[in-house]
């Protein structure tokens, strides 16, 4: 499980994993972290191709439609016949998450669900179909995530030959993340989200990634990968499937893998229970946390991740209000006229931060961070000396300090913090406003319902991180106001103080 210490995660074992990006933020302010790839290799621009970005959008000759339930029975066949023990849950048509597992029997809370036994499980040590494909990618050091990729698209290119046809068949053709938006969707609709760069960022990566795994390997091995089969088509495919459904054991020292059958679970931000290794039935359970009737949906925790990541990675928005977990990136800069930039600028740098940097809001408050870092931008030179433990409080690279505090510049502090708030208000604002007459000149249907879709999602995304920044801009105010009626105060009582000894 994901643990929540006041805004900071503590990467500790996560369920389904969509921890990809090497992040131009720091770690410690990311839900959960995956090296994917060793850096040297990433080309981080994006080298796609206007012809290579439009492929983006077609699908791939496998898999199925996202709520469709044709290759489910064969799926569950297949997996009974495999050695998946008899299930008290069903795939069936759901109201959230369009196809999930629902209870057949009374589930009492407690109880633990699933037990698919390993040799079901994808992880990168599965055998491959084509072992001498397999080989290449060992003898090439290629890490997990695009080993997992490419398994995947092997496997799926041989069909009925693979172990894995039938769990394939019923993987969505399509799986719904920010991969599948188009740059100028995600200009369109998430201009004012901070998670429109991340999805870009990501796509650079995925882009990367293939570039890389291509000019390295698949145009050495043409025959075991061939460039019809694998593309970045297919291996947008696969990194799509991967961010939406696969998981880290924590119990199998946090292996990665898809694991067919719990991965028709959906996600509820309400409950607290995640897929594990079980090391007494040597399978991969999870344990309820509430009864259910039969007919209901069960569901698990992805983690405790923002509406923005949930997004990104698994393409929806839990409604307003329901995601206890849900932050916003609130951007703070280094002014350009500060009399100490290039001093503060060297600092951060020192500490691996920017001149621009983002800092999670929560509706219950903000980190030490954030605090730190607006302290160094409002610190006039005077202060020259406490740069340094301002900085490394804003990386989050000192234990001492905790309570960092500087009553002289609090007040500027507070107000930088607050003028970054309202100027992204007013950026959600504007998106908000203008939402509902965009898409007018959409004639074809197709195209309608695709905008119709991504606009809801965009507008459910913008009104829950604008909720979170009204929270912030009234403590903020009420705060400022506090510290300014006090200032009179202590003013007023001076100044009487005055006339007495006159
Ligand atoms: C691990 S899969 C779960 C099974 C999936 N519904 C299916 O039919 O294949 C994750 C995907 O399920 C959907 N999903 C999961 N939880 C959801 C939720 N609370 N609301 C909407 N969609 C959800 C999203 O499309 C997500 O990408």
């Amino acid at each position: 499980m994901v643990e929540a210490s006041g805004m900071m995660y503590t990467n500790t074992n996560t369920t389904l994993v969509p921890a990809f990006n090497p992040s131009i933020q720091r770690n410690h302010l990311r839900l959960c972290q995956l090296p994917l790839l060793r850096r040297h290799h990433v080309q981080f621009s994006l080298s796609a191709t206007a012809s290579e970005t439009s492929a983006f959008m077609e699908t791939i000759p496998w898999g199925c439609e996202n709520d469709s339930l044709e290759n489910s029975s064969s799926l569950l066949k297949w997996l009974s016949q495999s050695g998946l023990p008899s299930q008290k849950m069903a795939i069936d048509k759901v109201d959230v998450g369009e196809r999930g597992l629902v209870a057949l029997k009374n589930i009492r809370k407690g109880e633990k669900l699933l037990f698919v036994p390993p040799s079901l499980v994808i992880t990168p040590d599965s055998e491959w179909s084509c072992p001498e494909a397999g080989e290449v990618l060992k003898k090439n050091s290629v890490p997990d995530w695009p080993l997992l990729a490419t398994y995947l698209i092997s496997e799926a290119s041989l069909k009925e030959s693979s172990k894995w046809f039938s769990y394939i068949s019923a993987l969505p053709r399509q799986p719904y993340s920010l991969l599948y938006w188009s740059q100028s969707e995600l200009d369109r609709y998430l201009k004012a989200s901070q998670i429109r760069e991340r999805a870009i960022e990501r796509t650079n990566n995925v882009v990367g990634t293939y570039n890389d795994m291509r000019l390295r390997i698949f145009s050495k091995y043409p025959d075991f990968f061939p460039e019809e089969v694998f593309n970045i088509k297919s291996f947008k495919w696969s990194f799509g499937i991967l961010f939406s459904r696969m998981v880290r054991l924590p119990s199998m020292d946090g292996k990665v893998a898809l694991v067919p059958w719990a991965d028709m679970l959906n996600h509820n931000c309400e409950v607290e229970t995640f897929l594990d290794y079980d090391k007494s039935s040597k399978g991969i359970v999870f344990t309820t946390d509430r009864p259910y009737l039969p007919g209901e949906q069960v569901f698990i925790s992805y983690g405790n991740k923002s509406n923005g990541e949930l997004l990104l990675s698994y393409g929806f928005v839990p409604k307003e209000g329901t995601n206890p977990s849900d932050s916003v990136e609130l951007p703070l800069s280094l002014k350009k006229s500060d009399e100490c930039y290039e001093e503060k600028l060297e600092l951060l740098r020192k500490y691996g931060l920017s001149r621009s940097q983002c800092f999670p809001l929560r509706i219950t408050g903000w980190p030490l961070e954030l605090m730190a870092y607006a302290y160094l931008a409002v610190s006039p030179s005077s202060m020259r000396g406490k740069f340094e433990e301002m900085a490394a409080t804003a990386s989050n690279e000192t234990t001492s300090n905790k309570d960092l505090r500087y009553p002289e510049i609090e007040e500027q502090a507070l107000q930088f913090i607050l003028d970054s708030c309202e100027s992204s208000i007013s950026k959600y604002n504007k998106f908000l406003q203008a939402s509902g007459s965009l898409d007018l000149d959409v004639t074809s249907p197709k195209q309608l319902n695709r905008r119709l879709f991504l606009k809801q999602l965009a507008v459910d995304l913008c009104t829950s991180e604008r909720r979170i920044l009204f929270r912030a801009q009234y403590i903020l105010r009420r705060r400022l106001r506090d510290m300014k009626t006090g200032e009179l105060k202590a003013l007023t009582i001076f100044n009487g103080f005055r006339k007495f000894f006159k």
